[in-house]
């Protein structure tokens, strides 16, 4: 089984240390989420993992070994860091060929990827007539081409419309599935949470958490009900008696904070209180995460770019 294996690394650009001492491992027959806000130093990562930048301290290797060492790196390491890399003039068709042949990979594998990407239809169209959508699927058809058991996908739902993230979502998983490590980094967490199993997340370089997405959730996110009454006020009376904090919202509804449905449902049951709605809610992980990286972010900026609206986690 090859995992990626990172100790230590540290990379710093004129006066900016982008990754910090990081040590982690991302594991086969997983979907590990690669989190962090812009200028985290998820991007800079992938490319110490591939060779494309030298660290300045530190090590990064894949099944055991460095990267540059490996002898057909395309079987082993799928990546997509850049959609637009591709040549513009050249047909899908043409471009992925082109990296068989380039790899020393089976013909076959091109008609294979197209068919698994969706791009079958549009195979002999020069990639510069693609979508953004387009180019990711053909970035992510090249990365599958020498059928590695290693891939990194850096933010590939960028630019693709919903059904293209379903999609990927479903890509990812089956990819995980057949035991491949799969290392996907994004800065939006909501997307994150609908694939990965795992998260490994960054701010400012360094390691913030490296943890089952299910345990993120469940030690980050703040239980609390929703609940409707045909009889408010005896409800907020029963609530208010039993120690709860409850707020009322529009609608007649009330939240109750820190407090399960089975708690709620059986107070109200044993006050004879009508119920016509009861909802456990969780704090989203978004939130968590916001939280977990505020701090870190870089740029004040990013917290517009991460809505906090209730969600499911
Ligand atoms: N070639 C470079 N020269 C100088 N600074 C760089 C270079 N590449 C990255 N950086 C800096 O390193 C830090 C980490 O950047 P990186 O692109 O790895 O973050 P990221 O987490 O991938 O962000 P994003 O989500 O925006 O892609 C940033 O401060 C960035 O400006």
């Amino acid at each position: 089984m090859t995992s990626i294996d990172v100790k230590e690394l540290t990379k710093e650009f004129s006066g900016t240390r982008a990754v910090d001492r990081l040590t982690c491992s991302i594991e086969p027959g997983r979907v590990t989420g690669f989190l962090g806000p812009n200028g985290a130093g998820k991007s800079t990562t992938m490319r110490l993992v591939l060779g494309l930048d030298r660290p300045t301290s530190g090590t990064a290797t894949v099944g055991g070994h460095p990267y540059a060492t490996l002898r057909e790196p395309l079987r082993t390491v799928g990546t997509l860091l850049d959609a637009q890399a591709a040549h513009g003039s050249r047909t899908a068709r043409d471009h992925l060929r082109f990296l068989t042949v380039s790899n020393r990979l089976p013909a076959r594998r091109v008609d294979e990827v197209l068919q698994n990407t969706g791009l079958t239809a549009v195979a002999h169209r020069r990639i510069r007539t693609f979508s953004l959508g387009m180019r990711q699927r053909l970035g992510i058809a090249a990365a599958l081409l020498g059928d590695p058991p290693v891939l990194m996908l850096d933010e590939p739902t960028n630019g693709l419309d919903p059904e293209g993230i379903i999609w990927i979502r479903h890509l990812l998983r089956r990819l995980a599935r057949e035991g491949r490590t799969v290392l996907v980094s994004s800065h939006l967490m909501n997307e994150t949470a609908a694939f990965a199993d795992h998260l490994v997340i960054l701010g400012k370089g360094r390691l913030l958490a490296d943890i089952p997405k299910q345990d993120f959730i469940e030690q980050h996110s703040h239980p609390r009900v929703r609940v409707r009454t045909s009889d408010p006020s005896r409800l907020r009376a029963a609530l208010l008696a039993q120690g709860h904090t409850v707020t009322e919202e529009a609608g007649g509804r009330w939240v109750v904070d820190g407090a399960t449905a089975e708690q709620i449902g059986a107070a109200a049951a044993r006050e004879s209180i009508p119920v016509l709605e009861l909802t456990d809610e969780r704090a989203s992980l978004e939130q968590a995460y916001l939280a977990l990286t505020a701090a870190e972010a870089e740029f004040a900026a990013t917290a517009t770019a991460f809505p906090t609206a209730p969600q499911e986690a």
